[in-house]
């Protein structure tokens, strides 16, 4: 019931009002959704039937709680409608506004022609020709339900008549009413033939006005249209008027009058006032005539009012929107600019990332390459510091380590020893076994000598078969025993060599801080002094520095020279 009673409400009122009450009837057995959809058809009733001020309230209490939003944007166009109809042009204009937003969403084909229709209505009621013909092309481009031709063209010839832009025998006047016609739209056939019978009329075709007004009047007083009917009437008593027909002109005038919707100035009524107003002048009765006059020039400021209204409502509305429209587009720039800020932030952010990358790489790669470097520079100065042959310190580096613990010593006032060692008759060694025999010799001194030193001593080859020993915290008397121990360590040496016997010995010469002084130079001198004494006594022996014997003259070599003499010695 309530899809027959929305599909018939402008194309039969009667069988619509009998379902409308039908339905009011049954109200209790209705869903919310049903009830909605009752209210929206009162509300189209009420406005339908001029009676404004119910209409607006049950539609507009739609536009915002309904629960089908195709009901919403229904209910929507309809108020908007209405508000313009009762001259709330603001409020029609401030509903349009939101229909108009809401339209890319809609998809509902009816909704969708309705809303449209309302839009290009309301401009054209504003003098803005070419958006309402804007709107109507589209109600007949979307053509819902073959309904769009008719409710579009109506418009659109509506909007042409008004600004003086098509003439009475149009082709698409007669194809309209057709495309209305055949839809059952007889109430919207009747608007189109009511621009037709404007422009007759403008056209001073009163015989052509006339026959179309009074051949189709009464299919529109069935129409209970009261707005249409008494605009239509008051086309007739204008064309009656023109043509000299004052009775019938003064009775449609006058029925035009009272079908007028109740504080509604309209052209037609104006025209209607200005009819009575002349005819009663005609026949003399000037009371009637001043009173028509008076209602005719109220009515006509009234109407006045009436567009001035609308204008600046619309341009109020208009710059309103404008004015929100540009807000909101700063807003859009100063969020895309806020946006932008943040895109160029977190670029930033990444860059700085990349380059702590980059740098946290770099000084990985220094501290690798100042690593490796590093290490080479330990490994070659390990090999500067030691001996190839035996491993133990070469003679710079011996001479290095005792000069400091010699230092340490003096410090402390401790005592300290230095054993100069060198192997007997060697050269015979090489020369009877070979070079080779010779090196695996001076590698067994040295493993031997090494398992009877301290790890606080000092032991380095100074020379070819000659070895130097600092002994720290060690007296005279100390020190000839350990370098006995030396000495018995040699001998014990393995004497076979690829199945050969080849006896190792060595000569030591001590001496002690306590007796030559904590001068290395000094020391190893003394100790010269006291090995030459052992290998002049006949070798494998130790002997201490007596001070008797005086190491061969020399003018203070450095310390090399004197150590590669000690090497011949
Ligand atoms: N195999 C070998 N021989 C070396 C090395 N360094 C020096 N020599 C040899 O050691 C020998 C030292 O001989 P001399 O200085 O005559 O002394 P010596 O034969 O030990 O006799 P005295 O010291 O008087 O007992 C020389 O023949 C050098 O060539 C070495 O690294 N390897």
């Amino acid at each position: 019931m309530l899809q027959r009673a929305d599909a018939v409400k402008s194309v039969d009122p009667a069988e619509f009002t009998r379902l409308i009450d039908q339905l009011h009837s049954q109200f209790n057995d209705l869903s919310a959704q049903q009830r909605e959809h009752l209210q929206y058809l009162q509300g189209w009733r009420f406005a339908y039937s001029g009676d404004y001020a119910k209409a607006i309230p049950l539609l507009e209490s739609l536009v915002d709680s309904a629960s089908d939003p195709t009901l919403q944007f229904r209910a929507g166009s309809t108020a908007t409608n209405v508000r313009a109809l009762s001259t709330q042009y603001e409020g029609a204009f401030l509903q349009l506004n939101k229909l108009l937003n809401k339209l890319p969403e809609v998809t509902d084909p009816d909704a969708r022609l309705q809303g449209m229709s309302v839009a290009a209505d309301l401009y054209t009621l504003v003098g803005e020709y070419d958006l309402g013909i804007h709107y109507a092309q589209l109600v007949v481009k979307e053509n819902a339900r073959g309904r769009g031709v008719c409710r579009g063209e109506q418009i659109r010839l509506d909007a042409l008549c008004k600004s003086k832009r098509i003439k009475a025998d149009d082709p698409s006047l007669p194809a309209a009413i057709n495309a209305c016609l055949q839809q059952g739209e007889s109430l919207a056939a009747n608007a189109i033939r009511t621009t037709q019978a404007r422009l007759f009329l403008r056209e001073h075709r009163l015989d052509d006005a006339i026959s179309l007004l009074e051949r189709h009047y009464s299919e529109v007083e069935q129409s209970r249209y009261p707005r249409g009917i008494s605009e239509w009437e008051s086309l007739m008593a204008q064309a009656y008027q023109q043509r000299g027909a004052g009775v019938n002109a003064q009775r449609m005038a006058s029925r035009a009058v009272e079908h007028a919707v109740k504080d509604q100035f309209t052209p037609p009524l104006i025209g209607a006032y200005r009819v009575l107003y002349e005819e009663a002048e005609k026949h003399g009765d000037i009371t009637s005539a001043i009173a028509y006059l008076k209602k005719s020039a109220a009515a006509d400021k009234a109407y006045l009012d009436d567009v001035t209204a609308r204008q600046l409502a619309y341009e109020r509305v208009k710059s309103n929107t404008l004015s929100t429209k540009s807000q909101l587009e700063a807003l859009n720039q100063e969020n895309k600019l806020l946006q932008l800020q943040g895109q160029l932030d977190s670029k930033a952010a990444e860059t700085s990332r990349l380059y702590i990358a980059l740098l946290m790489l770099v000084v990985v790669f220094i501290a690798l390459w100042a690593y490796r470097t590093k290490r080479s520079q330990l490994h070659f100065m390990k090999l500067s510091q030691v001996d190839s042959l035996t491993g133990i310190s070469n003679r710079p580096r011996f001479i290095q380590l005792a000069e400091a613990v010699l230092e340490t010593a003096r410090k402390s006032q401790q005592q300290a020893s230095v054993v100069l060692c060198d192997l007997d008759h060697f050269k015979s060694i090489n020369d009877r076994f070979g070079h080779a025999a010779g090196d695996h010799v001076l590698r067994q001194a040295v493993i031997a000598c090494q398992s009877h030193l301290r790890v606080s001593d000092i032991f380095g080859r100074v020379g070819g078969e000659e070895f130097g020993i600092v002994l720290p915290g060690c007296g005279l008397e100390d020190a000839k025993q350990r370098a006995e121990r030396l000495r018995v360590a040699l001998n014990e040496i393995d004497p076979t060599y690829q199945g050969e016997r080849c006896q190792v010995s060595g000569s030591f010469g001590v001496t002690s801080t306590e007796v030559s002084g904590y001068e290395l130079r000094q020391l190893l001198a003394h100790a010269d002094a006291a090995l030459y004494r052992a290998k002049a006594a006949g070798r494998d022996r130790v002997l201490p520095y007596d001070g008797k014997i005086v190491p061969q003259e020399q003018p203070d070599p450095p310390i090399d020279d004197e150590l590669r003499n000690l090497g011949h010695a």
